[in-house]
């Protein structure tokens, strides 16, 4: 694979055999800027991260000498967009991002971590509890799984699936007025004029793609920023 290009941790082989442990990255300056009080939290994730991620395939082998940059700060950038007090469901969380970086960060909202996978459920649990984080939990599944089991104000994901997809799967989650934040890549655009028909559908409006982390990260991030606009329906 060529270097700089994301991993997909799904594909990410469970152990490297004859490899040398690749360093990592030390942490930015800007990391403490993000976090703010929360900092000594995000750093006992990441440390965590770091050591137990690759063996436990929840990254792969590149990732350690770009953490922070790549995974952990790229999450954590989004935290001011999380409202204060707020419901947030982060769909396909994976090792934890951005879902339970953005819980350590923001504990004065409350997160939902929906991941299908048990061994990647069980590393969230033990982290939560381990971090001593009292506004987040598990809920194992797939997003379609929970479409009528509750409303959240605010959906996160990154790294899951196309927009096309992911609409139709995160839009039953959001209450009427609530919004979708999802971290996306160079393609964005593309996949905004892909999805044009089930933005219709499903009554997303006001789609517009944010740049985050000018003069903070040294690599910028994207989030595709929307809103749920159900309206009142006649009987
Ligand atoms: C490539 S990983 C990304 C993990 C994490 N969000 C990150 O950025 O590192 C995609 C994750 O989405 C989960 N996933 C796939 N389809 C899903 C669905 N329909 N609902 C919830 N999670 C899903 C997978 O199990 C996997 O953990």
């Amino acid at each position: 694979m060529k270097r700089g290009t994301p991993i997909d941790p799904v594909d990410a082989p469970e152990s490297v055999e004859a490899e040398p442990a690749a360093p990592v990255e030390p942490e930015p300056a800007s990391a403490a800027q993000i976090a703010g009080d929360r900092i000594d939290v995000l750093r006992a994730f990441t440390a965590d991260l770091a050591e137990r991620g690759e063996p436990l395939g929840l990254i792969g082998p590149l990732e350690p000498p770009r953490l922070w940059t790549r995974h952990v700060l790229n999450s954590a950038i989004l935290a001011p967009l999380i409202t204060s007090g707020a419901r947030v469901a982060d769909i396909g969380t994976g090792g934890g991002m951005p879902g339970l970086v953005l819980a350590i960060v923001r504990p004065d909202a409350r997160f939902l971590l929906i991941e299908p996978m048990e061994r990647r459920c069980a590393w969230l649990s033990e982290q939560i509890e381990h971090l001593g984080l009292e506004n987040v939990e598990v809920r194992r599944g797939r997003a379609e799984e929970y479409h009528d089991a509750f409303e959240v104000d605010q959906v996160t994901a990154r790294a899951v699936t196309a927009l096309r997809t992911l609409v139709p799967i995160t839009a039953p989650l959001l209450r009427d007025g609530g919004e979708m934040l999802f971290l996306k890549g160079t393609s964005v655009e593309a996949e905004i004029r892909a999805a044009e028909k089930v933005l219709r559908k499903h009554r997303v409006t006001g789609a517009l793609v944010e740049e985050l982390g000018t003069g903070l990260l040294a690599e910028t991030t994207r989030v595709f920023r929307a809103t749920v606009e159900r309206g009142s329906r006649a009987e």
